[in-house]
């Protein structure tokens, strides 16, 4: 179940123009980790190159020979189009399309994963409805019961409580509590720093580059997030990627 994440040197762009700087650093196996840092700060870039969907310009994520499909991502809600006519059921189910097959269709079985994954997030009795008429907040817990069908080891989270109602966001919290308990490395991108204190040991704080990573209670102190704001002002958009201990591997 757990899986440990690696950052070697780590640098991705976006047309040559860095987003993230060598980075470098474990996300241990079985950790809960928030990462934090300025509006721009890369928080969303770094989880995508986790995931897999942004490849490195330099350097590289180690997965410890973790599969991809053992990763659940989920990204900002922004990122996602629910004007897609899928019902509530389909939607949960997509969570075990590698274990249900392109062609095959889901069984009963997998019916049943997706009603009981919906009890979970509180869901009953949403099965036949349209994501399309989901509330935010609905619709996130549909996307946690998903990932509960998915059985990821390695769980990325992107803003997954942003402009979602406060009884949700605890209920959903509590899930990943339930995630962290068994073993599973759970990542999450949060803005709300008391949240961050409250509910996750560990803190990544980013500012293009990585400011402090460690221990949540010695991570969050005036000093670095002072540091981190400046980083982030001071940041020149069009500069070109160093390439300094750099990998190249495009
Ligand atoms: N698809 C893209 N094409 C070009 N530049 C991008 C793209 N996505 C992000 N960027 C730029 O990369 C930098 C890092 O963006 P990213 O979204 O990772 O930051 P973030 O820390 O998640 O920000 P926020 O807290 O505002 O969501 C920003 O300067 C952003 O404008």
């Amino acid at each position: 179940m757990s899986a440990a994440i690696d950052l070697h040197n780590l640098t991705l762009t976006y047309e040559r123009r860095p987003a993230v700087h060598h980075a470098n650093g474990r996300f241990a196996a079985g950790s809960l980790t928030a990462i934090v840092g300025p509006n721009g700060a890369g928080k969303s870039t770094l989880i995508k190159a986790i995931a897999g969907t942004l490849k490195p310009a330099a350097g590289r994520v180690e997965r410890n020979q973790l599969a991809t499909r053992h990763i659940g991502y989920l990204p900002q809600a922004a990122e996602i189009d629910r004007s897609f006519p899928l019902s509530v059921a389909d939607t949960v189910m997509m969570g075990a399309w590698r274990s249900i097959g392109a062609f095959r269709g889901a069984s009963r079985q997998h019916a049943q994963q997706a009603r009981d994954a919906l009890e979970a997030v509180g869901l009953s009795g949403f099965d036949q409805r349209s994501i399309s008429s989901l509330s935010s907040g609905q619709f996130q817990r549909v996307l946690f019961a998903r990932l509960l069908l998915q059985d990821a080891s390695v769980i990325l989270l992107d803003e997954p409580f942003t402009a979602i109602d406060a009884r949700t966001t605890r209920d959903l919290l509590q899930l990943i509590s339930r995630w962290h308990g068994q073993g599973r490395t759970v990542i999450a991108v949060l803005h709300d720093i008391e949240q961050v204190r409250q509910h996750f040991p560990s803190t990544l704080l980013l500012a293009r580059e990585i400011i402090a990573w460690g221990d949540t209670v010695d991570i969050l102190n005036d000093d670095n997030l002072r540091r981190a704001k400046n980083m982030a002002e001071h940041w020149n958009p069009d500069a070109q990627p160093c390439d300094a201990n750099a990998e190249q591997i495009l």
